[in-house]
């Protein structure tokens, strides 16, 4: 059995669809990308997935290790929310609560679960420290703005996965950051992720991060599907002219410099 599985998911907003019928599915472990420009729904699936869009109403279904979360009481979504499945958005600003220390809010994923403070405590450290933070103890009772954008989203990380969900949902978890930073997040997140046996939705109009992280890609356009594939047939030999018009944006070191880059344009124009 999948550990999620999606199908023919239908999003609206009052009378508007705007994903119109997807169907995907993530193993145990497994990570896979969910790529498009922006506007082609990959945020309102992915958010569809723990319905944390109040405004949304959703058809389908969407299951959990074969539990239906579509139909399921708030109650249910809610226990599945964060404890079996991780979040991590884009702006680690507004993820995190600026009044209280990165400690803290590290810690809470676990002290509600009734795991003791000292425990708690540790715990959190180490993680902290497994992705990257130098001096995480001393660090631990610091406040976010006391932190870099990177070191930020590391805390939200660390937020997302200390107590050890099934998957973890990045909605372009390093936009925000400056491309070295970026790497080195997403390398660490691949490697904790690796470590823990934790599936990976990643969200991301960046084809360039896709490669050295996933195993599967789902490419959306208008709310739909337009190609599945693991990651290295669909870079080798995509299918659909709108996967094709995607790779052929992505600036490579390796391209000839006298063939130009193709234009959103081209893209559209290409795949209508
Ligand atoms: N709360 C909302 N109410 C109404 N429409 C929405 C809402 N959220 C998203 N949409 C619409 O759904 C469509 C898909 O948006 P979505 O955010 O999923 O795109 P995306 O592929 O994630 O793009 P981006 O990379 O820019 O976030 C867009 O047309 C958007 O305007």
């Amino acid at each position: 059995m999948s550990l999620l599985s999606v199908e023919d998911l239908r999003v609206s907003y009052g009378s508007r669809e705007v994903v119109h019928g997807v169907s995907f599915s993530l193993e145990k472990g497994s990570r896979t990308a969910l790529v498009g420009e922006s506007g082609s729904g990959k945020s309102v699936t992915a958010r569809a997935v723990l319905q944390l869009d109040v405004a949304a109403r959703l058809r389908g279904s969407v299951r959990l290790e074969g539990q239906e979360l579509v139909d399921a009481s708030a109650k249910v979504v809610r226990s599945v929310r964060g404890s079996r499945v991780g979040l991590v958005f884009q702006d680690p600003l507004t993820s995190l609560n600026p009044v209280m220390t990165i400690g803290w809010q590290i810690m809470q994923p676990l002290v509600i679960r009734g795991v003791k403070k000292k425990e708690a405590r540790e715990r959190g450290i180490a993680l902290l420290s497994r992705l990257g933070v130098k001096d995480a103890s001393g660090r631990f009772d610091d406040y976010p703005h006391q932190f870099s954008g990177g070191m930020r989203q590391r805390v939200v990380i660390a937020i997302a996965v200390i107590a050890e969900p099934e998957l973890l949902i990045a909605d372009e978890p390093t936009t925000a950051l400056d491309v070295r930073v970026q790497a080195a997040v997403l390398d660490l997140l691949h490697e904790v992720a690796q470590e823990r046996g934790m599936a990976v939705l990643l969200i991301t109009h960046d084809l360039g991060v896709v490669a050295g992280f996933a195993d599967d890609v789902v490419v959306m356009r208008h709310g739909r599907i337009v190609e599945t594939a693991p990651v290295g047939p669909l870079f080798a030999d995509p299918q659909h002219p709108y996967t094709k018009g995607l790779l052929g944006a992505v600036p490579r070191l390796d391209r000839d410099p006298s063939q130009r880059l193709v234009s959103v344009e081209e893209i559209e124009a290409v795949s209508r």
